[in-house]
């Protein structure tokens, strides 16, 4: 774990970031540096604007003010050249739909496939590049799912689902990976395998910035953690921001939240310290 987390190089960098649904505005002058490759921890409570921020930092949502940059550049430059993964919640995938797990993982390499030549783009999946079923195999076997290659999606255990997610981001071979709780609802041994994957991806250089409510496993193993519900509530080291006393002034603004009609997280998820 890193002392001064804010000395790094920002991978991504907010400012003055606004979003909101219809009217509804979920998060309110961002101003955020997300370290250059360390591992982030985004922590706060159900309805806080967590998934939100994702939206637009991959694009899918604009804000309504603001600008994101990715290593000092405008986000858009990072997004189309394929340096940011997303790994949405397992909820976000229609997971009745008649695929194999290696098409979903294959997925995650659309973005590179726009740079292979036309031809190859119009023949079918077998005349595609080898480099894509490289990184595609590659991804499967980090994940320990290439056994499971030719399985319908719809045929897999809600850890095996969150394993081939990942895959799909990691397929994707980014600088940045963009992960939204990829621990929830999954069995201890693929919670073991996905924090080893992602100690690795840092390990090789790589900025992973992951929506939690797992305190534990922060403290554990993430070099930074953003507090959030609406504003940003803290950023700092884990020992910093994850102690009782910030973690209560975090309850204590879902709470203010509540008052607002906003659902609130179960405190048990914000429980005291271990070890
Ligand atoms: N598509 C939408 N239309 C309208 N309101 C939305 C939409 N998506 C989210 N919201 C609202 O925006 C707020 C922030 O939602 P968001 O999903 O970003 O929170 P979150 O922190 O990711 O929550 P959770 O921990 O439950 O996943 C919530 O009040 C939510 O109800």
């Amino acid at each position: 774990m890193t002392g001064n987390t804010q000395s790094a190089v920002a991978a991504i960098e907010v400012k003055g970031l606004y979003a909101a649904y219809q009217r509804n505005t979920v998060l309110e002058n961002i101003e955020l540096a997300f370290p250059k490759g360390k591992w982030t921890a985004i922590v706060g409570p159900n309805g806080a604007g967590k998934s939100t921020l994702f939206h637009v930092l991959t694009g899918s949502m604009k804000p309504l003010q603001g600008s994101v940059k990715a290593f000092d550049e405008p986000i858009v430059i990072h997004r189309r050249a394929g340096h940011i993964a997303y790994m949405a919640q397992r909820e976000a995938i229609e997971w009745d739909f008649p695929v194999s797990v290696w098409e979903t993982v294959m997925g995650g390499r659309y973005g590179h496939m726009r740079q292979d030549a036309l031809w190859r783009r119009l023949l079918p999946a077998r005349w595609h590049h080898a480099r894509h079923s490289e990184a595609v195999r590659d991804a499967l076997v980090a994940v320990d799912m290439l056994a499971y290659a030719d399985r319908p999606i719809g045929e897999l255990s809600g850890g095996q689902k969150k394993r081939v997610l990942l895959a799909r981001a990691l397929a994707q071979q980014a600088n940045i990976l963009l992960l939204d709780e990829p621990l929830a609802g999954v069995d201890p041994p693929s919670e073991k395998l996905i924090l080893s994957v992602l100690r690795r991806e840092r390990e090789a250089g790589n900025t992973v910035i992951m929506v939690t409510h797992d305190m534990p496993g922060a403290r554990r193993h993430v070099d930074h953690v953003v507090l959030i519900n609406r504003f940003v509530r803290g950023t700092g080291t884990p020992e910093e921001m994850l102690s009782e006393a910030k973690l209560a002034e975090l309850a204590v603004s879902s709470t203010e939240q509540t008052v607002n009609d906003r659902q609130t997280m179960p405190g048990a998820a914000y429980g005291p310290a271990q070890g």
